[in-house]
């Protein structure tokens, strides 16, 4: 899950990147390692990104570089490849056309892709990111047209077959240089994406492409419609089109991004997240009664595990982070009649800890981030609820936090079922090892987790939070609950795979051989750790995150310290790079 964004103004004068960049802050809780933007004036592509948040990579001098009228921006969680600057997105390749290229989600051919690539196409792949062979499929299917000038039927023919090539989650945003810009939606539409309009003063329309609904809100766009599973659609100045290039697949969104990715204030195919997170907490109350009273416990409170905030930190202020459990804990509560308490309060400049790279960090800043108010848990039988238990980071550690603080009895509950299956569409929960409720039944996960008692929704009732908003939507993908993808092509070997070469231990571990595969996956930033033979496995992962911290500070200094990435070059963190005008 990384949020992308495509911005084309009707006015060529106007430039788009201090927009863009106030969107990316709107979609950074999709993403917090690297982020990007990529503009285009006169058929000329200006880049900036690195490693970091948008408030820290787009100063005004950055963006002040970034001219043109038309632009796209990315928001980075790796799910593939490294954190490494060079996988920062958008991507670039110069041929055909001049292609810059932003991706949310997670490609489950890459080894065929990179042969493909290889051995067939000829292109040069200098990264382990699944993104940047996505872009080189969609350049060789235009680069088969042959044509000197492309028009819109060439892209819609490239993106079919990329459609028909490419396996896995993808929603993207391209830009051709000189061209327009372009956004679509793999043909199960696992990740979202939507287009909006703004009608300009004089008589013209500005074109908004994004993960989320709330950056068209905050910039004055209306008329919000995602694109549909298998479509793309293409916008110039002069036009747009739209068109669904694979129709016969099922339409199953990710029912996770309901549950914790995407902010309250969004609608994703046409469902409100906040709607639907009042609808957990009410649906869980249910179940939460039938298990209390089953086994006869008494609940004096219900806190949920995040207070709200807004902050004004930097240019691009009103940042929220979506504190997913409150909506549905406040609503719990009145269900339940009980009284509704914020025990936990949230360090505002912590950011969110699921997708910080290393369980060590994750760890880390959950003690940083959270803190237990005594007076609300002091001889209380408390409820605490959250979205979701993943690794169980976040709730052993305020289980414990409650108990410090003198809970006498500390039940906790999940807004979603347990996760017990990987993710392979973009979401980085490789192993299922890693998982708290792997192998576990409730109350191995309540002793795992230092809780009396663990209480789960129930997944129909997820799925009818969700689809009662929208009886449109028939299926989701619900993989991480169930083992069942909605692709139908994961299969046991692939996970073990994923498992291998993505897993806390592997990184630990020697490179790991693809399936049917010669080729190897180097470790995170393809380069060694460095580290002596004596240490225990925990000290190495220790010092392999802390030099993966380090790296990352040293290469959001320098801008490209590891291999490029088609458009990278050595002068630094705001360069500028330049094509030729179609
Ligand atoms: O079981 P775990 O592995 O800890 O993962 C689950 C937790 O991670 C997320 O919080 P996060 O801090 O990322 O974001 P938030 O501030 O939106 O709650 C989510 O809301 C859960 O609290
Ligand atoms: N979370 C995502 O959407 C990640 C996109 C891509 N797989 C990457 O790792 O950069
Ligand atoms: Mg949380």
């Amino acid at each position: 899950m990384c949020g992308i964004l495509g911005l084309l103004l009707h006015s060529p004068t106007q430039d788009a990147a201090v927009e863009i960049c106030e969107g990316l802050s709107l979609l950074q809780h999709r993403g917090q390692d690297a982020c990007g933007v990529v503009t285009c004036a006169k058929g000329r592509f200006y880049q900036c990104k690195a490693n970091g948040m948008v408030r820290d990579v787009f100063d005004k001098k950055a963006v002040s570089k970034l001219i043109g009228s038309m632009g796209i921006g990315h928001v980075r969680y790796p799910t593939a490849g490294s954190s490494a600057h060079s996988e920062a997105q958008p991507f670039y390749v110069n041929s055909p056309y001049g292609i810059v290229f932003a991706h949310n989600g997670n490609l489950t051919n890459t080894q065929d892709l990179k042969r493909f690539l290889d051995f067939e196409a000829h292109r040069h792949i200098n990264t382990e990111s699944d993104s940047e062979l996505l872009l080189n499929i969609f350049a060789n299917n235009l680069q088969k047209t042959g044509k000197f000038r492309i028009n819109e039927e060439d892209i819609f023919t490239a993106i079919k077959d990329l459609m028909i090539e490419c396996k896995g989650g993808y929603a993207c945003v391209a830009m051709l240089a000189g061209f327009g810009i372009i956004a679509f939606r793999d043909p199960c539409g696992i990740r979202p994406v939507g287009m909006a309009v703004r009608h300009t003063n004089d008589g013209g329309n500005d074109y908004l492409f994004s993960s989320e609904s709330v950056v068209a809100d905050a910039a004055g766009f209306t008329e919000w419609d995602d694109v549909k599973a298998g479509e793309a659609i293409i916008i110039t100045r002069t036009s747009v089109s739209r068109r669904t290039l694979v129709p016969n697949k099922t339409f199953a969104p990710d029912i996770f991004e309901w549950v914790y990715f995407a902010r309250p204030d969004s609608v994703l195919d046409g469902v409100s997240v906040y709607r639907s997170r009042m609808a957990m907490g009410d649906l869980l109350a249910e179940e939460v009664r039938r298990v209390l009273d089953m086994k006869n416990i008494e609940v004096d409170v219900v806190i949920p595990v995040s207070t709200s905030q807004r902050w004004k930190h930097s240019a691009y202020s009103n940042r929220q982070v979506p504190d997913t459990s409150r909506v549905a804990a406040l609503n719990l509560a009145q269900k339940l009649n009980l009284p509704y308490r914020e025990g936990f309060v949230k360090n505002r400049y912590v950011d969110r800890t699921f997708i910080m790279p290393g369980q060590q960090m994750r760890r880390k800043n959950v003690r940083r981030k959270l803190n237990a108010m005594a007076l609300e848990f002091s001889g209380k039988s408390v409820l605490i609820v959250d979205d979701s238990i993943v690794r169980g980071t976040t709730s052993k550690e305020i289980i414990q936090m409650a108990k410090d603080v003198g809970a006498v009895k500390v039940i906790f509950a999940s807004c979603a079922p347990p996760i017990r299956y990987s993710n392979v569409y973009g979401i980085d929960m490789p192993s299922r090892n890693e998982l708290i409720a792997y192998h576990r039944n409730p109350s191995q996960i309540a002793e795992a987790l230092g809780a009396d008692l663990v209480i789960y929704q129930t997944l129909p009732d997820l799925v009818r939070s969700v689809q009662q908003f929208n009886p449109k939507l028939e299926a989701f993908d619900c993989s991480v609950f169930t083992g069942e993808y909605v692709t139908g092509d994961i299969d046991e070997k692939y996970l073990e795979w994923v498992e291998a070469s993505r897993s806390e231990k592997a990184r630990l571990s020697a490179p790991v051989t693809e399936p049917s595969s010669s080729i190897t996956i180097p470790r995170p930033n393809g380069h060694s750790n460095g580290l002596g033979g004596g240490l225990t496995a925990a000290m190495k992962q220790l010092a392999m995150e802390e030099e993966e911290e380090a790296m990352k500070r040293r290469e959001a200094m320098v801008g490209c310290s590891g291999p490029m990435n088609g458009a990278d070059d050595i002068v630094g963190l705001h360069n500028t790079f330049k094509v030729g005008s179609m």
